[in-house]
């Protein structure tokens, strides 16, 4: 199983656990192959010690292909991003302290951020004067269910670079692995930033 696809999973696990973003067995990565299919974490790994091992490759329905692994539990969200954005090319999820600790101290269903320089890392931002909107879903362990809020969220209006789940974490998403990673660097620092200023209160 040598492949571009898959050694860019296990190296952007290797970088996700050394920024202390996926603790425990927390997280799951994914790398779309093509129309109907893409390569997901296996269930329970340290995401920090993966190997293309501990890869497999599911169908658009999150079906298992070819293989005796278990995928991830949420591999619902990977599959539904891909169906919903032919142009997603790679999603990473992980379970960072801020988007636990954000998702939590904003109660409603948006998160809002405003005048960072950083927004500049998320595509289609030029200023740091913008918008930007990140959806909060609630956190079920439903994963069908979350699969079906998200696509009824993206039908009214499609979401960009990532969302998160309240309590749980982040799932950000990009054209490739490395547009997906820089998303997901962006965001972190957002979310830290923001958090640090809804502590301090300003
Ligand atoms: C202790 S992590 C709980 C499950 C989770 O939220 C996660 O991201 C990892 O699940 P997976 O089945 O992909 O290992
Ligand atoms: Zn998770």
């Amino acid at each position: 199983m040598s492949d571009v696809l898959t050694h860019s999973i296990v190296e952007a696990g290797r970088w996700i656990d050394s920024q202390g973003w996926c603790p425990a067995t927390g997280g799951n990565f994914s790398a779309r192959i093509d129309a109907s299919s893409a390569w997901v974490t296996a269930s329970g790994r340290h995401k920090g010690e993966l190997t293309p091992y501990d890869l497999l490759r599911v169908d658009s329905h999150g079906q298992v292909i070819n293989s005796k692994l278990k995928p991830s539990a949420e591999t619902l969200l990977h599959t539904a991003l891909y169906a919903l954005d032919v142009n997603i090319g790679a999603v990473l999820h992980t379970h960072s302290v801020a988007s636990t600790v954000l998702s939590r101290l904003e109660a409603s269903n948006t998160l809002v951020l405003h005048g960072y320089e950083m927004q500049k890392s998320l595509s289609g931002n030029n200023t740091h004067d913008a918008t930007v909107a990140i959806h909060i879903f609630n956190n079920t362990q439903d994963m069908q269910a979350l699969a079906q809020q998200l696509k009824n969220t993206w039908a009214k209006s499609p979401l960009q670079w990532g969302f998160l789940v309240r309590g749980h974490g982040l799932y950000a998403w990009g054209k490739d692995m490395v547009e997906a990673r820089r998303h997901l660097e962006g965001l972190e620092f957002l979310f830290a930033c923001e958090r640090d200023m809804m502590l301090l209160k300003r």
